[in-house]
């Protein structure tokens, strides 16, 4: 198995490798590339029922990684933390759920910072060029080595987002229902432009040096111009106002110390070539590819939709994600629509779970009844399970 090299690769006990290419079955690409190797990194939440019909998929956006939840007490808090565990939307005493790092990234699943089997170096930019259609394949071929072969539901924001609505449309039948949060059905111009400049800081760097950077210290400067750019459009006036207004600390306005201090986060824990290539991939993300139209792509869908904007997103605007759910329900999909009113931006969808909780619970028990999703008696059994597991708390209970 070729584990990834990256340094900032932080190995945890409940992360799972699977090897999903191999030199005999390759990943054969969109952009007409191939992996002879691919290994996904993924962690999973609750019981997987005896009839494998209880799986949820999590998708995670650009910098995401495998782990959306903490598994326990004494657990890293996840990047979704208030949305998955018992009685909390993702309910794990009722689904199982799983969640990977994305084929391209740099958390354990294989991308440009992993040995080129070949040469035994890392790829770097030898590495081919991925889609979020190929993220989705990798996801799969995952679920089919873990012998999954339905999903009651996969769910994400931003680029998890995108995954979502691609799952949704490359597997009718195999997908129950589908939440896509701040995401659009394609990429815009200005995503699009905000996305090159920010390659542009990383390529332009000189410590780049065309991707081949490993062993050495890479292109911290342009990676953290890059994730500067990137927080401004996760951002919004309001947020930014409210946070940090004019004020100023040591020589800079706080809102500059504020940019610095995340650019300096993004380079412990992200690899650029990663960067480059799954922004890449979100450019190229346009849910027709492939498909004779736009609408004809859409109308493949048969799982049951909620499509989520949030309100001040100037990356992805609300008004994006309403042309979604209007261009579905043209094509005949069930589609539900609604916008969280978060003064966050972009990244409201990782911060107003106050907002997402309540969306979230009602579609999935709108969609998903317990009867439809768990035998009734397996139900019963996570419950008990569950209850004895949090010292008899009371777990507040999902409409049956
Ligand atoms: C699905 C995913 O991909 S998410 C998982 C990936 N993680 C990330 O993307 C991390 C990048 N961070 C983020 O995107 C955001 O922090 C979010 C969306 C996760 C959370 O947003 P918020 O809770 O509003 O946090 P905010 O953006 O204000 O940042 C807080 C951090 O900035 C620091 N900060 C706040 N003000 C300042 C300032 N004036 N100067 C310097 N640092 C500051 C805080 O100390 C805090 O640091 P910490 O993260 O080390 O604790
Ligand atoms: N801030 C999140 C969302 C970006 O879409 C991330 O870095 O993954």
């Amino acid at each position: 198995m070729v584990v990834t090299f990256f340094p900032g690769f932080r190995w945890r006990p409940q992360l799972k490798l699977a090897q999903v290419a191999t030199p005999e079955q390759p990943l054969d690409l969109v952009q007409g590339g191939c992996l002879e190797q691919v290994t996904v990194a993924y962690e999973t939440y609750g019981q997987l029922s005896e009839g494998h019909d209880n799986v949820i998929l999590v998708a995670h956006a650009l910098t995401g990684d495998s782990h959306p939840a903490a598994h326990d007490q004494y657990d890293e808090q996840g990047w979704w933390e208030p949305l998955i565990g018992p009685g909390r939307p993702l309910d794990t005493t009722r689904f199982f759920v799983i969640c990977a790092n994305v084929l391209g990234g740099c958390q354990g699943t294989t991308g440009p910072s992993s040995l080129e089997p070949a040469t035994g170096k890392p790829y770097g930019m030898r590495f081919p060029e991925i889609t979020v259609k190929d993220m989705v394949r990798v996801q799969k071929r995952l679920l089919d080595i873990l012998g999954i072969e339905h999903l009651s539901l996969v769910v994400g924001g931003s680029m998890g987002g995108m995954q979502a609505v691609q799952w949704a449309v490359d597997y009718p039948g195999f997908v129950d229902a589908a939440i896509v949060i701040a995401a659009p059905g394609y990429s815009s111009p200005q995503a699009i432009a905000y996305n090159r400049v920010g390659r542009q800081a990383v390529t332009l760097d000189p410590a780049w040096q065309n991707g081949d950077y490993y062993g050495s210290p890479g292109p911290k400067q342009g990676l953290a111009a890059a994730r500067a750019l990137g927080m401004i459009t996760y951002q919004s006036e309001l947020s930014m106002a409210y946070k940090f207004g004019r004020r100023t600390r040591a020589g800079q306005f706080e809102i500059e110390n504020y940019l610095d201090y995340q650019g300096e986060g993004m380079v412990k824990r992200f690899d650029a070539n990663s960067y480059l290539y799954l922004l890449r991939a979100l450019d190229l993300f346009d849910i027709g590819t492939g498909y004779s139209s736009y609408e004809a792509a859409l109308a493949r869908i048969d799982a049951r939709v909620l499509v989520v904007g949030v309100s001040s997103d100037i990356l992805y605007p609300p008004h994006q994600q309403e042309e979604l759910a209007k261009a579905m329900r043209q094509a005949g999909v069930y589609t539900d629509f609604a916008i969280i009113d978060s003064p966050h931006g972009h990244d409201g969808f990782l911060i107003d779970f106050h907002l997402l909780r309540p969306i979230l619970t009602n579609f999935i028990n709108k969609v998903l009844p317990v009867s439809a999703a768990v035998p009734i008696r397996q139900w019963i059994k996570f419950r008990a399970s569950s209850m004895a597991y949090l010292g008899a708390r009371l777990v507040p209970d999902v409409s049956v």
